[in-house]
């Protein structure tokens, strides 16, 4: 069995997510998660990695509100059950971007889907362009945008309605590796002056542990939290921490206890 670090939040900071002996079956008889506990520290950046199909998109949907648990409790942003948390901002590995919409328009869908109006939404809208880098392509069409600009945009329409709470689910999988590290150093970058929670689903080793402060090995069939792991490296991340030691041991750590879920 992997060693299991104690999680770090738990004594330092109020909890933003818990999930309590939560369960997930579906109809035709998967048994796709559970019982797993967590609970993930208000401001934390937490990594889910493991095996595909031990659930990480599931513990995040039923996280977001937008799948219930089969038993157990879920508590997160003060969601009601079976509705989105309204506090929370989700990006998906496709920027599921309006092709018909400008970057403006399609940043500013949450907050037309509440009822805010444009004149009211300018600033909230131009503040998370500015944020992500677009504020030269808000008119254009996400047609007209690189892989990684797409991804920019969803992520600026993540936090458009100021979440408490990011959630997302493998967001740079399709970039290149290039992309994918300029993405890596500016959400981190967002997340410092932001402080929202993060819960972050990656295949990516060595993505998890650039990223997290703490990383939640999951195992399959039934899913559940097989190790949690400390990442005790700097909080401000950059190359040089890429290229350190401590970076490859810990990546060379989370493998291990990997190929253990993976058995
Ligand atoms: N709507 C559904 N109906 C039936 N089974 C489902 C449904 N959604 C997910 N599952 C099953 O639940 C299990 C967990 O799926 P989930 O997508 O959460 O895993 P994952 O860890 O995110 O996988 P991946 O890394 O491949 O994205 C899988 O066995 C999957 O087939």
């Amino acid at each position: 069995m992997a060693q299991t670090s104690t999680p770090t939040h738990a004594d330092k900071r109020p909890t933003a997510v818990e999930l309590i002996g939560v369960e997930k079956r579906f109809s035709g008889g998967v048994h796709a998660l559970g019982p797993i506990d967590l609970a993930i520290g208000r401001g934390e950046f937490v990594c889910l990695v493991g095996p595909s199909g031990c659930g990480k998109s599931t513990a995040l949907r039923m996280v977001a509100g937008l799948a219930t648990p089969t038993a157990g409790t879920v508590r997160s942003g003060g969601h009601q059950k079976g509705q989105p948390a309204s506090e929370a901002g989700y990006v998906f590995q496709e920027p599921t971007l309006l092709p018909w919409s400008r970057v403006w328009d399609n940043v500013y869908l949450p907050l037309r889907l509440r009822g805010v109006s444009r004149s009211e939404a300018r600033p909230a809208v131009e503040r998370v362009l500015a944020q992500v880098g677009l504020e030269d392509f808000a008119k254009a069409y996400p047609r007209q945008l690189s892989g990684g600009m797409k991804m920019r945009a969803s992520i600026a329409r993540a936090l458009v309605g100021e979440p408490s709470l990011l959630l997302m689910d493998e967001p740079f999988a399709a970039l290149d590796e290039q992309t994918r590290f300029r993405l890596n150093n500016d959400l981190l970058h967002l997340w410092q002056e932001g402080r929202w929670t993060v819960i972050f689903v990656t295949h990516s080793v060595y993505e998890a542990v650039y990223l997290a402060e703490r990383i939640v090995v999951m195992a399959a069939r039934p899913g559940r939290v097989l190790a949690e792991i400390a990442v005790d490296a700097p909080a401000v991340r950059d190359e040089s921490f890429r290229r350190s030691v401590r970076y490859d041991e810990l990546c060379r750590k989370v493998s291990e206890v990997l190929l253990e879920a993976a058995r």
